[in-house]
């Protein structure tokens, strides 16, 4: 049903077409800077040519000063030279000016392309962003946002700057002797073939490591991060773990030091071609000017051109073939930003049956890539007002069935009413409007506790009326009265001065944000109590009773159930079995033995032990 985010090298055309969409892109972030760059780059291109023509004619101009005497051509002389250094010193000094755009625009590209990547994935939907494979596929747009992207774009500009360098050197030496054009192209290309044959290992290499490095990376997290220290430090793991990671940076390095040797070596022998043919063209310039047959000025013209030109060959080949990682990137990032959102969005704000409440027939949901159906067949009805219990072992489909019922996952078969209309027929903000969710696991947000709050209706401005309400609602008022700051407190230590709550208490905040959707009439509550102590449960629970709303309760403390006026067990993603506590306490099933364990937990003997 999905089809997978895995990268894989790109065609050379459709990496030719890679290359034009990044410069598209970078052209959409800064137009002004690319055309000033442009510009720079033309002028830079033309330069050295210049610079090597003007050198031609101060030899020439010197020679002949030296055999005339005259005033006049030593001036001409003295010029060409003044000439010749004023092209290479603004050449060094437009390289500057040059990079300093150039830096400019990479700042420009990053901040643009980071914009672009998040309002792809701000509007992807959850079962899309769970998936393994879209996470990685964001994660890596994101860590190379800023290089590689303008690595490419720098890659265009240096390719065409060396292009009509290398013109211009042609232009230069076909006059003199066009096979010397060829051997400018012959000395490139022993190490441009090198390097083409050294990324093709590299790009395999980079792809192949991408899972350990992600690995290795996961290991360098749990060594750092505060959350994983107390476990960590406890057991004892922190050799072990770092024992791992050292073995998969030694395994990686070993293989990096393996490629990157054969690479300089097989670089020496190559450029020792290179040099070859350029030691042939250079000793038939010599051969030539001794012969008489070109001027001294023509010979240092040739051996400059050539030189240049063998390097220009080099260097423009290379910002071809040392492009692969650009291109996997630029595969990657284009293949997120193209990723198809779905825009069949419902429009209805209101259902046909407003009293009838959310219905499941026969719903059946399987995640991408899992071998069985999390929730299967369910058929079941909450009419309004309804406060409904869910119980069952962990991984029974619980949270999964509350998902559905938010809106978060379309059913893989079966359908799910709200007022007599499918969910999808809904507009997703009516629908999300009619819930409020506390989630398992619920978040902790680094921001102030106005703000933590102010997050149940996306982080719209709230008078502190509201703010205050829900936060009693929510049973944190204890929490706020004891903050130096009170609701503008920062919290968490993920900030430098933010305060750190405790489990419980992040619990209680994470409550009064679903208790600020006062306009809810549904109440969707994933393991509210897990953190709190036995008062603010027992306050909770009488609070969930009192609030006249459709209510959901997950909870494996079956005592929270009291407040349900119906209670589903669920199985394995089916329901096993549905009525009040009475009734199910009767029919002596799952429930009723659940119920015996934890009461004959509290009712147990203590000298029995
Ligand atoms: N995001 C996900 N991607 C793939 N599979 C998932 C995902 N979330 C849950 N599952 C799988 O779906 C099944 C039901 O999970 P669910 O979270 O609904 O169980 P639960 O009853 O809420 O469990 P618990 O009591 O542990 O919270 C499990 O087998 C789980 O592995």
């Amino acid at each position: 049903m999905t089809e997978d985010a895995k990268i894989a090298m790109p065609e050379a055309r459709e990496s030719l077409a890679l290359a034009w969409r990044t410069l598209v892109l970078a052209w959409g972030a800064a137009p002004r800077l690319i055309m000033l760059i442009a510009g720079l780059t033309l002028v830079a291109a033309v330069a050295p040519a210049l610079a090597v023509y003007l050198a031609k004619l101060m030899i020439d101009a010197v020679l002949l000063a030296i055999e005339t005497g005259e005033a006049a051509d030593r001036d001409l002389a003295l010029g060409y030279a003044a000439g010749e250094a004023a092209v290479i010193g603004g050449l060094v000094a437009l390289r500057r000016i040059t990079g300093h755009y150039l830096n400019l625009l990479r700042a420009e590209l990053g901040y643009h392309i980071g914009n672009r990547i998040f309002s792809k994935t701000a509007r992807l939907d959850l079962e899309t962003l769970e998936r393994a494979d879209i996470q990685q596929q964001i994660t890596l747009a994101r860590q190379n946002a800023v290089a590689r992207p303008f690595s490419m774009v720098q890659r265009v500009f240096d390719a065409a700057q060396n292009g009509v360098t290398l013109i211009s050197f042609a232009a230069l030496l076909i006059a003199y002797s066009p096979w010397l054009v060829l051997l400018i192209f012959a000395g490139g290309l022993p190490l441009f073939l090198g390097e083409l044959k050294f990324s093709g290992a590299g790009f395999r290499y980079y792809t192949g490591r991408t899972p350990h490095v992600r690995r290795r990376t996961y290991l360098e997290g749990l060594m750092v991060s505060p959350a994983a220290a107390p476990e960590r430090l406890h057991a004892g793991a922190s050799d072990a773990i770092s024992g791992r990671q050292q073995a998969l940076y030694r395994s990686l390095h070993a293989e990096d030091r393996a490629l990157q040797g054969r690479r300089s070596w097989g670089g020496a022998a190559l450029i020792g071609v290179s040099s070859l043919i350029f030691i042939a063209g250079k000793l038939y310039a010599v051969f030539q000017a001794v012969a008489g047959v070109i001027s001294l000025g023509q010979m240092t013209l040739l051996i400059a051109a050539l030189k240049q030109g063998q390097n220009t060959v080099t260097s423009l080949l290379a910002a071809f073939s040392g492009a692969y990682e650009d291109v996997l990137y630029a595969s990657n990032l284009f293949s997120l930003l193209d990723r198809p959102v779905s825009t069949d969005e419902g429009t209805l704000t209101q259902g046909p049956l407003p009293d009838d409440g959310y219905r499941f027939e026969g719903v059946s949901y399987r995640y991408p890539g899992a071998l069985r159906d999390a929730v299967h067949d369910l058929s079941l009805h909450i009419p309004p007002g309804q406060r409904l219990g869910i119980v069952g072992a962990n991984g029974s489909g619980k949270s999964t069935l509350v998902k559905l019922m938010a809106g978060f996952y379309a059913p893989s078969s079966g359908q799910i009413l709200l007022d007599g209309a499918p969910l999808g027929d809904w507009a997703p903000e009516a629908l999300a409007r009619r819930t409020a969710l506390l989630f398992q696991p619920f978040q902790r947000y680094a921001f102030t506790v106005r703000d933590n709050v102010a997050m149940g209706q996306g982080l719209r401005p709230m008078d502190d009326l509201a703010v205050n309400a829900a936060i009693d609602a929510g049973l944190a008022r204890d929490v706020i009265d004891e903050l130096p700051a009170g609701l503008d407190t920062e919290l968490s230590r993920q900030q430098l001065e933010g305060v750190e709550l405790s489990g419980g208490q992040w619990q209680r905040l994470a409550l009064a944000r679903a208790m600020l959707r006062t306009h809810a009439d549904t109440l969707i509550l994933d393991e509210p109590t897990s953190a709190l102590d036995p008062e603010a449960e027992a306050a909770l629970i009488d609070r969930v009773s009192a609030a006249g709303k459709t209510v959901v309760l997950i909870s494996h403390r079956l005592s929270n159930l009291r407040a349900a006026q119906r209670i589903v067990v669920l199985q394995k993603g089916r329901i096993a079995e549905t009525g009040t506590h009475a009734e199910l306490m009767e029919a002596g099933g799952a429930y009723a033995s659940l119920f015996a364990a934890q009461a004959g937990f509290y009712n147990a003997d203590p000298s029995a032990s």
